[in-house]
């Protein structure tokens, strides 16, 4: 199945060179505004290969995504050091005009999966500017967020991450919330799994390493300029459970009729994933700290929504 990739930047490339590797779809289309760009990065990607999949990568023009079952956005500005996702809506709502009009045209029938930031109004401008149904943009939402507390969770409680079930809904940003009244390691409560065995998860801790999980982005661009390999595989892992229509519950992006009081607004809430993109959304029991958190992201996402004109 083809999947194309437009903006082959440092976070495009990295879905695709996951996706090689892994084995996720069986063409890769790489787009780009940068032509030489697009085609240096399929070159290098083509060349990891040969010791892992027979996935073909390659580079393109909107032409070459006919018949793509799906198509990642990665393309616009990111954040420079110190730089919040915000910032950079009004430009890459401007990139995604000749995009979405390029993807439209060739791959009508493609499901979007959005990258670029900030991701959560991105996704709405998406499905606006697409006129696709929601269930077809899906934004990548806080399936980045989620990967890094289940990371830092299974470090600190010296598990595998693969045996945390734990999440982060709400804007992929500085409002986004860690909910722990229904995380669980191991099939336990995870509280009480942590008092087991010795490594103890008291508010301070827990405090810690949600404000971690926050700022994430921010200590990595001040290190290193930009973030990429950990969405790359988010992305990678979006695309297997649409192409394989495993309906695995992620926490991804989505416009939603109404989340805790706020109408149409896209945001993370643990959706099931499958063929058709989006086929369900979970609006979970939470405790009352993490439901008002949620409302405020809600609130703030949706003022963002509300007042784009597109
Ligand atoms: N959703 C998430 O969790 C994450 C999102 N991001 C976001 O992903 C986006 C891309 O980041 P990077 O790859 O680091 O940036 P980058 O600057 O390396 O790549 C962006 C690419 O977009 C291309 N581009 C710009 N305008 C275009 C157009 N009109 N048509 C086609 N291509 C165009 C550029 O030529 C460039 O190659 C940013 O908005 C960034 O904030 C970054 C990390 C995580
Ligand atoms: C840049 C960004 O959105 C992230 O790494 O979370």
């Amino acid at each position: 199945m083809k999947v194309g990739i437009v903006g082959t930047g440092m976070v495009g490339s990295s879905a695709a060179y996951a996706m090689a590797l892994l084995g996720v779809g069986n063409e890769i289309v790489l787009v780009d505004a940068n032509q030489k760009l697009a085609l240096a990065q399929a070159q290098d990607i083509a060349h990891a290969t040969p010791y892992a999949t027979t996935t073909s990568v390659r580079a393109g023009g909107y032409g070459d995504l006919a018949d793509a079952s799906i198509v990642i956005i990665a393309a616009g500005v990111s954040q420079k050091p110190g730089e919040d996702r915000l910032a950079l809506l009004e430009r890459n709502v401007e990139v995604f005009r000749k995009v979405i009009d390029g993807i439209m045209e060739a791959a009508p029938g493609a499901i979007l999966l959005i990258a670029s930031n900030p991701v959560d109004i991105m996704t709405f401008a998406a499905q606006r500017l697409s006129g696709l149904p929601a269930s077809r943009v899906i934004g990548s939402g806080t399936i980045l967020d989620t990967a890094r507390f289940r990371n830092l969770l299974g470090r600190h409680l010296e598990i595998a991450a693969r045996s945390v079930h734990a999440d982060i809904l709400g804007e992929h940003g500085d409002s986004e919330v860690a909910i722990w009244s229904w995380a669980t390691a191991g099939s336990m409560p995870i509280i009480a799994f942590a008092e087991e065995i010795g490594r103890p998860l008291d508010v301070e801790t827990r405090k810690r390493i949600a404000v971690e999980v926050r700022d994430a982005a921010y200590t990595i661009i001040e290190g290193k300029g930009s973030t990429y390999y950990g969405i790359g595989a988010g992305l990678a892992r979006i695309v297997r459970a649409i192409l394989a229509n495993e309906r695995a519950v992620l926490t991804v992006s989505q416009v939603t009729p109404e989340i805790t009081g706020v109408p149409e607004v896209a945001l993370s809430l643990p959706h099931i994933v499958g063929a058709q993109g989006v086929a369900a959304a979970i609006m979970p029991s939470l405790d009352d700290d993490e439901r008002a958190a949620l409302q405020k992201s809600a609130e703030l996402i949706g003022s963002y929504c509300g007042n784009l004109s597109l």
